[in-house]
């Protein structure tokens, strides 16, 4: 039966994830590819105060509403369409819209734990692991936070080194020995992206004779 190919594209916070994603989609121009960030599903908060989302570990498993993103990727993987969550970051919690995505042939599933959850795992065709330094990774969170996420610096250096380091070391650094390829530095490697690219359209090549 025909079934889209799935793509896993995870690594640190900052790492490259998305902008590895955003290169292998930029690639195919007669092909449309859907882009699902685990980001998205993080779950809904909005029964706390927002004191208290301040106080959420967004870096642990339990975080995520994984159940959604299974199912939803199961939808996508059967090409039925979803009504995605949206998350806002400087709220701390989903919000009320929903984006209606389309299935594709191409899925990328992006995000810090999608190789955590073995059920996850399972649906993915090829798994990707960004590997970049700890160092890199900071700086460019400091950037991104500070500029997109509308936090400060104090902030950003205090959560990283109480949650954001210790879980990298714990859940997501563990999670590249699932990974069938994995990636030095991030999106400026264009072999790599070369070589994903070459693989994806085997495989549609493939699919389209069978
Ligand atoms: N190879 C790279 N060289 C320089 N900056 C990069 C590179 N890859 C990503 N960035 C920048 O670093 C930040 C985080 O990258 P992103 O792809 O969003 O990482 P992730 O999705 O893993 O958190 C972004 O501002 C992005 O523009
Ligand atoms: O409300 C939130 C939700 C998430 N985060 C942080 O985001 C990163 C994951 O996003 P990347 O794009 O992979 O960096 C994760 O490390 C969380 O700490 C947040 O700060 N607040």
């Amino acid at each position: 039966m025909k079934k889209p190919i799935v793509i896993g594209v995870t690594g640190g916070s900052g790492s490259g994830k998305t902008s590895v994603s955003r290169a292998i989609l930029d690639k195919f121009t007669d092909v449309s590819i859907l882009l699902l960030e685990q980001d998205f599903y993080y779950k809904d908060q909005s029964q706390l105060p927002f004191e208290e989302r301040l106080k959420t570990n967004y870096d642990h498993p339990f975080a995520f509403d994984t159940d959604l993103f299974i199912e939803d990727l199961m939808k996508l993987i059967r090409y039925e369409s979803i009504d995605q969550p949206v998350y806002d970051y400087a709220m701390h919690t989903r919000s009320d819209k929903v984006i209606h995505r389309e299935p594709k042939d191409v899925i990328i599933v992006e995000g810090i734990l999608i190789l955590e959850d073995e059920r996850l795992r399972n649906l993915m065709d090829i798994k990707v692991y960004v590997d970049t330094d700890d160092d890199i990774r900071i700086i460019r969170r400091i950037k991104r936070d500070m500029e997109e996420r509308g936090r400060t610096l104090d902030s950003v250096i205090h959560q990283y080194l109480s949650v954001v380091k210790p879980m990298h070391q714990q859940f997501i650094e563990p999670t590249k020995k699932f990974a069938d390829i994995i990636i030095p530095e991030g999106g400026q490697n264009q072999v790599a992206i070369d070589l994903m690219t070459t693989k994806i359209a085997s495989i549609l090549s493939d699919n389209r004779q069978k």
